[in-house]
């Protein structure tokens, strides 16, 4: 459930089935530009919350912050780590990248960024787990190939390298390698822009299947509404970095309040 910031609570570490992150208040500046103001979201296990908005509103801002690569300069930012809920301004850097290898995963826009194209599919996918303490070779093999059968590619592409896919295909290896570590915070940063039509639908109802056979508490930017409805409960939308409306991803798309919500959902964007 989305709270104001005047909703002030105080997140209870290691409860189950609580939130698996809350933000509280957020602000953040780039040098002298506000770009995030008294932003406030949970999201639960189970539960995908898309985050809406146009060009510039701060979504990707926020999603790094979310995921610790950015520092509020007020507010708090607790996420599920080892111990329960955990403050992120509390973990050290050791600690926020092994939680970011294992616990959270992250799927970018361009699979580019996050894949490593000079090796194999299967030691794409197997990163993680290696990176965890596996190391039995036929078992990390065997993981990969059932995963590359999760994302719907080939099994016969698994020593193929990934400069030879398409990109549908990239996403999909993409996402397999997120997820083989069976992240509880999944973030997805306009996972499907760039693709075409046919290929984003078939990958839409990939990672809908997904989501909902793994349990993922799962934050969602998109500018794009259809993949919004698509995919998320509830959806929060952003205007010049902050959250202007929020609430259950129908609701909000078929009854919006907001004005601007309202020239969103009619895709009239002001100038
Ligand atoms: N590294 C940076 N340095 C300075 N300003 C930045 C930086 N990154 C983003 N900004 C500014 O912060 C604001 C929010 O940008 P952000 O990328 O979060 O928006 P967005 O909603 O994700 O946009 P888009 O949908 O185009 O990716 C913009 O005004 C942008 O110019």
């Amino acid at each position: 459930m989305l709270t104001s910031s005047s909703q002030t609570h105080t997140p209870t570490p290691t409860t189950a089935p609580g939130p698996a992150i809350i933000a509280q208040s957020l602000h953040f500046r780039f040098g002298s530009q506000m770009v995030l103001r008294d932003v406030s979201l949970e999201v639960f296990p189970g539960e995908v919350l898309a985050i809406v908005g146009e060009s510039g509103s701060g979504k990707s801002t926020l999603l790094n912050l979310l995921y610790g690569n950015l520092q509020p300069c007020q507010g708090s930012v607790h996420a599920i780590g080892n111990a329960g809920l955990q403050p992120l301004a509390s973990l050290s850097q050791q600690t926020l990248r092994q939680l970011q290898r294992s616990r959270w995963g992250y799927v970018c826009q361009n699979p580019r960024d996050a894949l490593r194209m000079a090796i194999s599919a299967s030691g794409n996918i197997i990163e993680r787990p290696m990176a965890m303490g596996l190391r039995h070779y036929a078992t990390l093999r065997q993981e990969a190939r059932h995963w590359l059968e999760k994302v719907e590619i080939d099994p016969a592409r698994l020593d193929d390298l990934p400069g030879t896919f398409s990109g549908g295909m990239l996403q999909r290896l993409q996402i397999a390698r997120t997820l083989i570590s069976q992240p509880a915070l999944l973030y997805l940063d306009e996972p499907t822009s760039g693709l075409d039509v046919s290929v984003q639908a078939a990958l839409l109802d990939l990672l809908r299947k997904l989501v909902s056979n793994e349990q993922m508490a799962v934050l969602l930017v998109t500018h794009d509404l259809a993949v919004a409805r698509l995919l998320a409960q509830r959806i929060a939308v952003m205007r010049r970095g902050e959250i202007i409306e929020a609430g259950l991803a129908d609701q909000v798309l078929d009854d919006p309040r907001h004005p601007y919500t309202q020239l969103l959902v009619s895709s009239v964007l002001p100038a």
